[in-house]
């Protein structure tokens, strides 16, 4: 199991060194909200340009705004991995095209109300799929079930088509939480207030990615 910490909840008046706990992570899950897409608004490319500068690993942007295509150059950094957007944003083949010219990895997100078969078009062409596992916009929310059965819907998918993509769950996941992801077919945890409310993240990023 890979393990990217939403860096969210991290104390950002201690950055550099919030980011050497979680640097045996595999990926740094950075959430981008607008205040329109999602009632919260975080920060944008500038202070992710600070992360980016202060960490080896990997970004794993997650869009959470209405327009994402005018945001793709703005995020996109040398060490930039996953840019991952939301279905129910606007221009979403347009910015999935911009992505890839990018040459940075596509990723695509439903929030929990939305039907998982939307996706079924893009998941030939995609390197991600971001199963919300609560309604975007804050840290901190509680697991909801309901986000297992698309997990499985797109590990199943994937297995038969033989497609390439990551099966990543965001939000409320904990050991256990991440436990029934791991059979459910995830393939990336993000952990946000889990990792950063314990003591020791290295612990809690090897607990996590022994999941199976
Ligand atoms: O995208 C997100 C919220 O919209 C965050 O990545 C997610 O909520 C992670 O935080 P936590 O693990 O505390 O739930
Ligand atoms: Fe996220």
């Amino acid at each position: 199991m890979k393990i990217a910490p939403s860096i969210l909840t991290a104390d950002f008046t201690k950055l550099k060194k919030e980011l050497e706990t979680i640097e045996t992570a595999d990926y740094i899950h950075v959430d981008i909200m607008d205040g329109n897409f999602v009632p919260n608004i975080s920060f944008g490319p500038a202070i992710t340009k600070q992360i980016s500068q202060n960490t080896k690993n990997l970004l794993d942007i997650h869009l959470m705004v209405l327009d994402p295509l005018k945001w793709i150059d703005g995020f996109t950094f040398s060490n930039t991995e996953y840019i991952t957007v939301h279905y129910e944003s606007n221009n979403l083949d347009e910015t999935i095209k911009k992505i890839k010219q990018n040459k940075v990895k596509v990723g695509i997100s439903i929030k929990p109300e939305t039907d998982k078969e939307v996706l079924l078009p893009y998941l030939k062409d995609i390197d991600l799929v971001l199963v919300m596992s609560v309604e975007p916009g804050f840290g901190g929310q509680k697991f909801m079930a309901s986000s297992l059965d698309k997990m499985q819907y797109f590990s199943e998918l994937k297995k038969k088509n033989n497609y390439n993509y990551e099966i990543e769950v965001d939000g409320g996941v904990n050991l256990e939480t991440g436990l029934l992801c791991a059979k459910n077919g995830a393939t990336i945890l993000v952990a946000g207030s889990y990792l950063f409310n314990m003591e020791d993240r290295k612990k809690g990023i090897e607990g996590l990615a022994c999941l199976k």
